[in-house]
C-alpha cells in the first residue's frame, strides 16, 4: 500500500503533513494524485505545489452525487492507488463506489468516534459538556462515519475552550495520528479483515490509541 490517492476539499494541512513526511524520509510511501470537489481548495494548491497530480471536478456538473462519485472515482482509478485517504472531503460519497474499495480507503474524522459523526464536531462536543475530544481514523464504509476506527487520538477539552481552541488542539494531533495510521497500513501492521481491523493479524478489541510519542500503541 504505497501508493496513496487523498481526496480533500479544504485547506488541505493533513495532505501537507502526509508530503512533508514522505519529502523526510519518514513515511515510504507516494501520493500519486489529490482529488477534490473545490477547484480553489488550498488541498489543490498543496498538491501543484509539491508536483502532484491534482483533479477537481464540480458537482454542479453532473446530475445525480452518483455520477460525480463515478467520475471523480474514475480519475482515481487511473492512477493506481494502493490505499485512498479521505482528508478533509466533505462530500458523502455513494456505496458503490464505497464498496468497490473496501479495506483500501480511509478517512480521518474529527472526533472520538462513535461519538459526534458528521459535520460539526467540536461545536457537538463542547455542547455536550464533554471532557475529553479528538480524531479518529477510520475504514470508510457506506454509513458515513460508521465504518471500522482503526486508531483514535485524545485530547482534553479546557473550561475555556470554544470551537476555535478546541479544534486547534485537535487538528495538532490528526497529522501525527494520520501519519502513523496511514504507516502502519502502508507496512502492512494494520489491515481490514472480514470487517475487522486487524494489527499484526489479531482483531482489535478497541482502536489503537496515539502515544504522546506519536505512536500507535495497541
Ligand atoms: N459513505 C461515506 N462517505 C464519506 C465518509 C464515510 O465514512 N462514508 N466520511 C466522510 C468524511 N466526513 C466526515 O469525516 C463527512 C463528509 C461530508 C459530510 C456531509 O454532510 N456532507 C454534505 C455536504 C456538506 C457541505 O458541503 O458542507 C453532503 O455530502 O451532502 C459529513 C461528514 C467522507 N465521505
Ligand atoms: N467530516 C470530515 C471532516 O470534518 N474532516 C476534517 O476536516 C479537516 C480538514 O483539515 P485539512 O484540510 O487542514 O486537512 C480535519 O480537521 C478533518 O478531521
Amino acid at each position: 500500500m504505497r501508493r496513496i490517492a487523498v481526496l480533500a476539499s479544504g485547506r488541505g494541512s493533513n495532505l501537507q503533513a502526509l508530503i512533508d513526511a514522505i519529502a523526510g524520509g519518514d513515511l515510504a510511501a507516494e501520493v500519486v494524485g489529490v482529488f477534490s470537489d473545490r477547484s480553489r481548495a488550498g488541498a489543490v494548491e498543496r498538491a501543484r505545489a509539491a508536483g502532484i497530480p491534482a483533479v477537481s471536478l464540480r458537482p454542479r456538473d453532473f446530475d445525480t452525487r452518483a455520477a460525480f462519485d463515478e467520475a471523480l472515482f474514475s480519475r482515481v482509478d487511473d492512477v493506481q492507488p494502493d490505499l485512498i485517504v479521505c482528508a478533509g472531503y466533505m462530500r458523502l460519497l455513494s456505496a458503490d463506489v464505497v464498496e468497490a474499495r473496501e479495506g483500501r480507503m480511509i478517512n480521518i474524522h474529527p472526533s472520538l468516534l462513535p461519538a459526534f459523526k458528521g459535520l460539526h464536531t467540536h461545536q457537538l462536543a463542547l455542547d455536550a459538556g464533554a471532557t475529553e475530544h479528538g480524531a479518529s481514523v477510520h475504514f470508510v464504509t457506506a454509513e458515513l462515519d460508521g465504518g471500522p476506527v482503526i486508531a483514535q487520538a485524545r485530547v482534553p477539552v479546557l473550561p475555556d475552550d470554544d470551537v476555535e481552541r478546541l479544534s486547534a488542539r485537535v487538528l495538532a494531533r490528526e497529522h501525527p495520528l494520520l501519519l502513523a495510521t496511514v504507516g502502519a497500513l502502508v507496512e502492512g501492521r494494520v489491515r481490514l479483515v472480514d470487517g475487522q481491523v486487524c494489527d499484526h493479524g489479531r482483531p482489535l478489541a478497541a482502536p489503537l490509541q496515539l502515544g504522546d510519542d506519536d505512536r500507535l500503541l495497541g
